[in-house]
């Protein structure tokens, strides 16, 4: 059996190729109304087809919001399924934006939906939140690497109501997000020693200004960080360097809505991506 290419590898070659950009699929019922479409099974497939057809080529990341399709029951995961495959097929990583977290017995199922090889909803990676305790991940963290795919675990989340957990003191003095974060580098070591990126990331809002450098979070996890919160939670890319300083090389900046509300013209998609991603690249220079 060959040893799959790590994950880390494989997202800093598509940020290098295609330039750091993810876009998020999120067909809230209000976009599939200003789409035209109806907020029924029907609707949500043609949105999500238009979109990784639009995009699936062009940008490194794609991230289907898991949540959006799960409200149409089983016919809207199989969406995602088709999704998921032909997002890959075209050539974008695939990042399932499902934030699961359970006991550790638990979180193993949802790593073998989400990051076993054989299942339909296999992703190149997965978003997970620590709280449960970071250890409560190790299933995922472990099947992941097996299977060269990627986590980014909820370290710093772009919404406001995130610090009165995130930003919690440990005895030791450290917060809950410094702990996570200091986890996520620990993982990410053996990769870091062979000098590539890491497979497992952080999510770190966008929307959090000098907040992290301010209080010297330290967020060289030598992993990738997932950066939500650009465009309709109000951060642009212009805010990236203050968020992130010398991290920055290795955000991946996230937009759903921000893209997705120029739909449905495909062509205005391209459009919309291209010039966040312009935005991006000036900004992470
Ligand atoms: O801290 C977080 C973690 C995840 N998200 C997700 O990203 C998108 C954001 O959508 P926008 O339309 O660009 O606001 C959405 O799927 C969230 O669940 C996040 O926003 N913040």
């Amino acid at each position: 059996m060959t040893t799959p290419t790590p994950f880390g590898a494989r997202l800093r070659a598509a940020m290098d190729a295609r330039g750091p950009l993810c876009v998020g699929i999120d067909p809230h019922a209000s976009l599939l109304a200003d789409w035209g479409l109806g907020d029924d099974v029907a609707g949500l497939e043609r949105f999500t087809r238009t979109v990784v057809e639009a995009l699936a080529e062009r940008v490194a990341v794609l991230k289907p919001q898991s949540a959006f399709f799960e409200r149409f029951g089983s016919r809207g995961i199989a969406v995602l399924e088709r999704a998921v495959a032909d997002a890959r097929a075209a050539g974008a990583l695939v990042l399932m934006d499902a934030k699961r977290g359970d006991i550790g017995s638990t979180m193993a199922a949802y790593a073998a939906a989400y990051l076993d090889p054989a299942s339909p909803l296999f992703s190149d990676a997965v978003t997970v939140s620590p709280y449960l305790g970071f250890g409560s991940l190790r299933p995922a963290l472990d099947a992941a690497r097996a299977a060269g795919a990627g986590v980014f675990v909820l370290a710093l989340t772009s919404n406001p109501e995130g610090t009165e957990v995130q930003h919690a003191v440990r005895p030791d003095g450290s917060t809950v997000a410094a702990t996570v974060l200091r986890a996520l580098k620990d993982e990410n070591a053996a990769e870091a020693a062979e000098g590539r990126l890491g497979s497992y990331g952080a999510v770190v809002g966008a929307t959090l200004g000098r907040a992290p450098q301010e209080a010297c979070v330290d967020l060289t996890i030598d992993g990738p960080l997932l950066a939500p919160g650009i465009g309709a939670q109000g951060a642009t890319p212009a805010d990236l360097p203050s968020v992130f300083g010398p991290a920055i090389k290795n955000v991946v900046p996230s937009v759903s809505r921000g893209v997705l509300r120029h739909g449905p013209d495909a062509a205005s998609l391209v459009a919309a991506a291209s010039r966040m991603a312009e935005e991006v690249r000036a900004v992470a220079e």
